[in-house]
């Protein structure tokens, strides 16, 4: 990835328009994804996709707009906002990469003075609510959804012209927000011991995380979804962190990222890295002892919070075939 302020040259100069957020009804759906074995997830009708868009724009024409006041280069972030908004309605694709890259590039065809363009976005998510199909049974409702506010996509496509050619310098995509608890079968020991240590060793807390998971492809246009064979939904990832949190037996989150991330390169071999942002959000004990079985009594953490960043590779599932 490169800082995501500078420009190719390593100055910062770049401005654009943040929270815009559009909302798509009967975009095309998304279908013939893979399957894994961790996840019922295979597609998604897009009756109702939403998106809070950023787009961070760069080009040395804009220096006069800061150096001198100049504007007449500078295309008004507010039309950068009817920009994206008009667009969402041209879109014939079916992921929010897709759509990045997209607008993206017609930014870049309709505007000479850009020279590169940085398009994010975070998914706003809604839920197809189930109702009666009318033989017993219920089936997600194809008008009525549910704003959610579980974890959601992320999208993130750095476009550049070069020779006249558009080109993809860089490109991520993510899940972020997932927040997991697992009531017991997991342990936090072996840390070290010394005079700042009051922590008392865990064999088996209710461990609560807070995670962001972002992958990049070996093709980056793999993520725009027009092969759904090798498009990586946010969905599946979602249901891998969650199966192998079920599955493992874990001493930390470090180790439970790891397994995470094993498991991710496993099902998706087009994918280059994964990275990992997690957050400690485990409750405090407050009963246990004086309680039957495995009942707790637990209460919110105090902040600090404590988090990890990590990042993988084919080579550490490489490693891990090896021991
Ligand atoms: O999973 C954890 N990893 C840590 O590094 C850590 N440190 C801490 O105080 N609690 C935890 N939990």
């Amino acid at each position: 990835m490169t800082d995501d302020t500078q420009n190719t040259d390593g100055r910062t100069m770049n401005y654009g328009k943040k929270h815009v957020n559009v909302y798509r009804t009967y975009a095309t759906p998304l279908t013939g994804l893979r399957e894994i074995p961790e996840s019922t997830f295979t597609g998604k009708p897009n009756t109702l996709l939403g998106m809070e868009v950023r787009a961070q724009v760069e080009g040395e024409e804009f220096l006069p707009s800061f150096r001198s006041g100049d504007n007449s280069k500078v295309v008004a972030t507010d039309s950068m906002k009817n920009f994206i908004l008009h667009h969402a309605g041209e879109y014939d694709g079916a992921t929010v990469e897709g759509f990045l890259h997209y607008i993206g590039s017609e930014f870049l065809k309709t505007y000479d003075q850009m020279e590169a363009v940085r398009m994010s976005a975070d998914e706003l998510q809604f839920d197809q609510r189930p109702v009666p199909d009318g033989e017993g049974g219920f089936e997600p409702s194809e008008l009525v959804f549910r704003v959610s506010d579980n974890e959601s996509a992320y999208g993130e496509y750095y476009l550049k012209r070069e020779d006249g050619d558009i080109v993809i310098e860089d490109q991520r995509s993510g899940v972020t927000g997932i927040e997991l608890v697992k009531v017991k079968d997991n342990s936090f020991v072996g840390y070290v011991q010394d005079e700042y240590t009051t922590l008392p060793e865990r064999k088996n807390r209710t461990l609560y995380i807070g995670l962001d998971i972002f992958w990049t492809y070996d093709d980056p246009e793999a993520a725009l979804g027009d092969d759904p064979k090798e498009y990586v939904p946010a969905e599946q990832v979602r249901d891998i962190a969650q199966v192998v949190f079920d599955e493992k037996d874990v001493n930390s989150i470090q180790d439970l990222v790891y397994q995470i991330g094993l498991r991710i390169l496993e099902r998706f071999p087009q994918l280059a890295e994964v990275n990992f942002e997690s957050r400690n959000q485990t409750w405090l004990g407050v009963r246990k002892d004086d309680l039957d079985g495995d009942a707790k009594v637990l209460r919110e953490p105090p902040r600090p919070t404590g988090f990890q960043r990590f990042s993988m590779d084919h080579s550490d599932l490489n490693e891990e075939s090896k021991e």
